[in-house]
């Protein structure tokens, strides 16, 4: 896999990331989302940078100018809910992007202090021959984010394929890693260094879901 990760160059985007894990700036839930959203908006432009570009004419008002632009058919594949937000990011930048979702959840276990990975909803365009970009702002045991690259193989088979991640645990990216192909990029703006026993990312941010939408009663 091949691991971009822009907080080995400091940015704007480390004024979002401060933001989003500040216990206190965290807690105004439509601030919390639309930062995700700006990050999904920077990880959009980072990524662009790597797909095939060609000239095009464009007519000005005074002469004609050659713009080099994307031809990739992309299509932009969340998983819910906390990839929500994010997805806008991507969708705000890719106009034209096809859209997947799935409904890979963890669903936890209060006795066992485990949790297994849910898939119970999954709605995909044809991936063949197409750049897919794969989005979850949490990237913690990297299971959740394996099962739905499994999920969506019998979808086709993408040109292409670049996963979209706010922060992930140092572990976890080592997990993915293992298990996907070498020319598979992430895209990820921060690896922080632990997993705690309930498998959140330390020091993380909490739980990205809830405090996008709020707490939920688990079934
Ligand atoms: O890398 P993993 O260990 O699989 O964990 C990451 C997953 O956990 C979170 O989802 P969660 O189950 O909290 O669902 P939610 O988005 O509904 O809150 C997060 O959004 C990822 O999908
Ligand atoms: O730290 C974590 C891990 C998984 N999901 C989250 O929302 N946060
Ligand atoms: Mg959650």
């Amino acid at each position: 896999m091949q691991i971009h990760n822009l907080s080995e160059t400091p940015s704007l985007l480390n004024t979002f990331m401060s933001e989003i894990r500040d216990k206190n700036i965290q807690k105004d839930s439509m601030r919390f989302r639309r930062n995700i959203e700006r990050i999904g908006e920077i990880l959009a432009y980072e990524l662009s940078k790597v797909l095939n570009f060609s000239p095009q004419k464009t007519e000005t008002p005074l002469g004609i100018s050659k713009e080099y632009l994307y031809s990739n058919d992309i299509v932009i594949c969340s998983i819910l809910r906390a990839g929500l937000p994010l997805h806008s990011g991507l969708l705000n930048y890719f106009d034209n992007a096809e859209n997947a979702f799935i409904s890979a959840y963890r669903k936890h276990n209060d006795v066992t202090h485990d949790f297994e990975i849910i898939i119970e909803y999954l709605t995909c365009p044809d991936l063949e021959g197409k750049t897919l970009l794969v989005a979850d702002p949490m990237l913690a045991t990297g299971q959740s984010i394996y099962a739905t690259l499994e999920a969506l193989k019998p979808f086709g088979t993408p040109k292409e394929t670049h996963i979209i991640s706010v922060i992930g645990a140092k572990d976890g990216v080592a997990y993915v890693d293992s298990k996907v192909d070498n020319d598979i990029h992430l895209w990820i703006a921060s690896i922080d260094e632990d997993l705690n026993e309930k498998g959140y990312i330390i020091p993380g941010l909490g739980d990205a879901g809830d405090l996008a939408f709020g707490s939920k009663l688990q079934n």
